[in-house]
């Protein structure tokens, strides 16, 4: 395929994205371009198109484990599942709760549940922001169907075919590795490998972080008599430190309720050397999310700011563009980082915005992460010292005693 063509393919995606009547004008060609936009890596494009083919609707699942708090880096799936569904797909969310706690109990047992909640909530409002019609969305929590008899039979008998090698091989990628694992960690890509049969789908997609699960999958559900599936892989976009965005790491991600001068602090700090493309986090998440967003909100453009310089702004709508004037210094760290956070804070303003007028929403985050949340409301009461007005402990008063109420 040309250039050109791709090109087109790929505006034709963004458009579309808003549009969904007008997925049944879009030729099958033109489906599976818009499925395959931005991607990596596919295995087994030829099922996809069978589903076509067929005159079916592709199913397509997305499983996120449901652990730490989803941040930015949830926009880059976020904009796939948009395509996805553009190109009249069936998208399944899956809400893997099971999975959150089988690796390393990154999530409570207790708390999962709460998390699940949230982190419905927290995509659902991601896809409003990019302007991704949810009608046609499901959502799947992997609880309402992992437990019942025939998928836990399955379970025994997966484990039955394949090796403690391979299964830990599987999940090398994904599933937390240290000396004296949990046993729950081998589960973890026998049950995301069942999820496919269980889900009903023709594809399942991810980050090519799940490459190995994928190729398991392809391998072992031939082996209990079901079909392989068609995969499709995202590339790893690098955080703001250059790295891959990760939950458990506080300054390498932006939280979705992070107020704007804590989005500004955090872009202010990444990493991002003056010339070097190669890793840099702000151009990554400008190429797989602000400028696909830019396109939703009508011009497609992304702008940056050079007023300080007397200079009229950079407008960019392709990506290599902008890489070619980074590497060039045309478009230096200091014009890029104002420009970035101008663009996040937009993007994160709706959300924040859902979050504030949903009060089950809140409720919800004080239970799936009642520490964080706990230390977030000590950190809000500065304590200056003694020598501030109002500042430090009365004389004799016992740690964690309650200040006298004001009298009224
Ligand atoms: N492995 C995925 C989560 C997942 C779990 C179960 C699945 O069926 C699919 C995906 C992750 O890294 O977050």
């Amino acid at each position: 395929m040309t250039a050109t063509t791709d090109e087109k393919l790929a505006s034709a995606a963004d458009t579309k994205l808003t549009v969904t009547d007008e997925v049944k004008s879009l030729s099958k060609e033109e489906r599976l371009a818009l499925i395959r936009v931005n991607l990596a890596e596919v295995l087994n494009p030829e099922i996809l198109e069978n589903a076509l083919n067929e005159g079916r609707d592709p199913r397509i699942y997305w499983g996120t484990a449901t652990t730490g708090r989803p941040h930015c880096g949830y926009f880059v799936p976020a904009m796939k599942i948009g395509q996805l569904l553009a190109a009249g797909c069936h998208v399944i969310v899956l809400l893997a709760d099971i999975h959150g706690f089988l690796d390393n109990l990154k999530a409570p047992i207790e708390l999962v549940n709460y998390r699940a909640q949230y982190y419905k909530f927290c995509i659902t409002s991601i896809l409003k922001a990019v302007k991704v019609p949810t009608d046609k969305l499901e959502f799947v929590l992997g609880s309402s169907y992992q437990k019942s008899p025939e998928y836990i039979m399955d379970v025994y008998k997966l484990c039955s075919v394949v090796s403690e090698h391979d299964a830990k091989k599987a999940g090398a990628e994904v599933v937390k590795q240290s000396d004296n694992a949990p046993l729950s960690g081998l589960l973890y890509p026998i049950l995301q490998v069942l999820d496919e049969e269980y889900l009903k789908v023709d594809c399942q997609f991810g980050g090519v972080d799940q490459r190995k699960l994928f190729a398991a999958a392809k391998e072992w559900l031939p082996r209990l008599g079901y079909k392989e599936r068609a995969h499709i892989m995202n590339p790893m976009v690098p955080g703001l430190q250059g790295s891959k965005m990760s939950s458990s790491d506080p300054d390498s991600k932006i939280d979705l309720l992070d107020p704007p001068e804590v989005v500004a602090k955090k872009i202010k700090k990444a990493e991002a050397a003056p010339g070097v493309a190669e890793g840099n986090g702000l151009l990554a998440f400008t190429e797989f999310v602000l400028l696909p967003a830019a396109t939703l909100y009508g011009d497609g453009k992304f702008h940056v700011d050079r007023e300080r310089d007397g200079l009229p702004p950079l407008v960019y709508t392709e990506a290599a563009q902008m890489s070619a004037d980074y590497q060039n210094d045309v478009l230096t760290p200091q014009l890029l980082k104002p420009a970035v956070t101008k663009a996040l804070t937009a993007l994160l303003a709706p959300i924040q915005a859902d979050y504030q007028a949903s009060k089950e929403w809140q409720e919800v985050t004080l239970k799936a992460y009642p520490l964080e949340e706990k230390k977030k409301k000590e950190k809000k009461v500065k304590n200056k010292g003694t020598r501030y007005p109002g500042g430090g402990k009365p004389e004799g008063a016992a740690d964690g005693a309650e200040a006298p109420a004001p009298a009224q």
